[in-house]
């Protein structure tokens, strides 16, 4: 009798439960978009008075909102709730992060994060050598420009320095005390500390070990990429002896943070003879502006039979640096959660770098639209890496001479082995060179999170996972007066990043099984899934999905496997790989674990 009663009850209190979501979804929308679109003017018009608006909207309004309903929502026995959805919404609810700490912690935390924020995205570097206009630079364009195109080792590292100097270097003690205010949040949630918590959102007690895992698969074809690239760039900078121990200096690379080579690629092209595979020159060539990349994106996952860009999209995105003030260049796409508005805000230039950060950017806008009809708590990808796997799943078509031929933007491709090889190439100068370094920031972050990284080591530790995982080194002495991290936009920002490893992993089973439906017959590297309705079809099943069912079953269903594998982009990149043999045969391959002697 007792337990017929008892089940009585959950009944009761379900139906009572979902009267309760309704109400509560409803008032959610509100206080998400609020804060979403202060956050919006403060990131597009960084004044104290838009900064003011924003922390006070999301520390006081939406922060209150969400612990309030995470009180009521324990009210109610949802543990022991029958109806999965609905208690995979309660558990989402009632775990609420950084809200639980009081009023004072939370204002004083945004208000850390957004200056730290502010810090990096106003931040300048003076005194360029051979520069006598006296001018002070910013990140984007112009300190990225050239780590990206020069090749003067005095102008390389005055652009290397000078921005960890400006950014990084003004960050440890306000990153100190902003990780023991996450971690007491993460503590009162119930969490050992905020890696732990930020590892939650993973619902695998296996996944730190999976990461390792497919981390160790891929290395051996990271380390004969790296072995590649750096004989090339010896003998491009014959006056630099590279240490004897195999790290590359890394102000060589073309990235500020040496975690994609392509501006490198016309160094290290299998088939040098063969024309590039960047379509920077056409774009230019064919008056390509910012708003034509953005069309063109929207036509891709339109020719897929998915959502269209909605109006507000086109009306109120923020697509170029504007002249007049300050805002956060670093790229994003916003969900305004009311169903409506969506935007992306960039600094965009004309070039192949910034045509697929469109794609990427208008994948995140797709994945909103898709799940935008599900309740508010399940409106975010089944993990951070499906997001960001989404996000790129475009490049992998748009990227191929067969998609860009389509649209006119690759009118001298060689299509014989050598020109596949130059392709795959440079696919794997974004795509693998970033492995290691998607897979270390988090490793650095969650010692940090536990402790096991006190603040007297947080650069120590920083380049010793650098020299340990990508096999770089620093062409400037550090110390612990520096703060290398910060000049890292995720980690002031506070942006999760081992999203980013898995989804540069996952993206390529994603691929495999859009390839599949698309009835592709061509290697996975050479298949473009555009004008497929099927492989729409299936990305849209996965996407409508949102966070409403656990992120193993999502793959299962797209994939036919519930586990993480790295075997696609091995089989994608095999060709490559086989290549990267022969060439470094005879040839030293890998480096010492520790850095350099000297540089620390
Ligand atoms: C409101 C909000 O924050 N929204 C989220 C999206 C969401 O969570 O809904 C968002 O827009 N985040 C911004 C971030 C921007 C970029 C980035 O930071 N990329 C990483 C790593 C990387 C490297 C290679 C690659 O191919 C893909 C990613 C880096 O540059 O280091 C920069 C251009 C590309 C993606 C992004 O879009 O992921
Ligand atoms: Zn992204």
């Amino acid at each position: 009798l007792f337990f017929v009663a008892e089940s009585a009850i959950i009944q009761i209190s379900e139906a009572e439960a979902k009267k309760w979501l309704n109400k509560y979804n409803v008032d959610a929308e509100k206080y998400f978009f609020e804060a979403t679109e202060a956050d919006w003017n403060y990131n597009t018009n960084l004044t104290d008075y838009n900064l003011a608006i924003s922390v006070s909207l999301f520390s006081n309004d939406l922060a209150n909102f969400t612990e309030t309903k995470a009180k009521e929502a324990n009210k109610f026995a949802w543990k022991n709730f029958t109806d999965e959805l609905l208690k995979r919404e309660f558990s989402k609810i009632t775990d609420i992060g950084p809200a639980s700490l009081s009023d004072k912690d939370f204002q004083r935390m945004s208000t850390l994060n957004s200056d730290m924020t502010k810090i990096y995205s106003t931040a300048k570097v003076c005194n360029k050598p051979n520069d006598s206009s006296g001018k002070c630079y910013p990140l984007d364009p112009d300190l990225s420009g050239v780590i990206a195109k020069s090749n003067d080792l005095d102008e390389l590292t005055w652009a290397w320095k000078g921005w960890r100097d400006a950014s990084g270097k003004l960050m440890p003690d306000m990153y100190e005390e902003f990780v023991s205010l996450l971690n007491k949040a993460a503590k009162i949630n119930g969490y050992e500390d905020n890696g732990d918590y930020w590892r939650s959102w993973y619902e695998s007690p296996t996944f730190r070990k999976d990461c390792e895992d497919l981390w160790l698969e891929i290395k051996p074809f990271y380390e004969q990429l790296h072995a590649y690239v750096r004989r090339k760039l010896q003998q491009k900078y014959p006056k630099l002896s590279f240490p004897k121990d195999g790290h590359i200096p890394a102000h060589l690379l073309g990235n500020m943070w040496a975690q994609a080579w392509n501006n490198i690629e016309y160094m290290v092209r299998p088939a040098p003879d063969l024309p590039s595979m960047d379509i920077t020159d056409e774009l230019v060539k064919q008056n390509y502006t910012a708003l034509k990349i953005f069309q063109l994106s929207d036509q891709f996952f339109k020719s897929l039979g998915l959502i269209p860009m909605p109006e507000p999209f086109w009306q109120k995105s923020m697509i170029v640096k504007p002249a007049d003030r300050d805002v956060v260049c670093h790229a994003s796409a916003w969900d305004f959660y009311n169903r409506k508005d969506f935007r992306i805000k960039q600094c965009t230039t004309v070039n192949m770098g910034w045509f697929m950060t469109t794609h990427h950017e208008m994948g995140h806008i797709e994945y909103y639209l898709q799940y935008k009809e599900q309740p508010i708590n399940f409106r975010s990808g089944a993990n951070p890496g499906f997001h960001e796997a989404i996000a790129d799943i475009a490049s992998l078509s748009v990227a191929t001479p067969e998609y860009l031929k389509s649209v006119g933007l690759l009118p001298n491709f060689v299509d014989n082995p050598s020109g596949d090889l130059n392709f795959l190439m440079n696919q794997a100068l974004s795509k693998v060179a970033f492995l290691p370094f998607g897979y270390m920031i988090d490793q650095w972050r969650w010692d940090v999170f536990s402790g096991q990284t006190p603040r007297s080591q947080y650069n120590s530790k920083w380049w010793q996972n650098r020299c340990k995982y990508q096999g770089i080194y620093p062409p400037v002495k550090r110390s612990e007066f520096d703060f290398d991290a910060g000049s890292k936009f995720h980690v002031p920002n506070n942006t999760p990043y081992i999203r980013y490893f898995v989804a540069h992993i996952i993206q390529y089973q994603f691929q495999e099984a859009l390839c599949k439906a698309a009835g592709n017959t061509r290697p996975l590297h050479r298949c473009n899934v555009a004008g497929s309705k099927e492989a729409g079809k299936k990305l849209s099943e996965l996407m409508t999905s949102g966070a409403s069912i656990p992120w193993p079953k999502v793959l299962q269903k797209l994939t036919g496997t519930d586990k993480m594998s790295a075997k696609p982009l091995m089989a994608y990149f095999k060709p490559l790989i086989d290549w990267l043999k022969k060439e470094n045969q005879g040839q030293k391959v890998g480096w010492d674990e520790k850095c350099p002697p000297g540089s620390l």
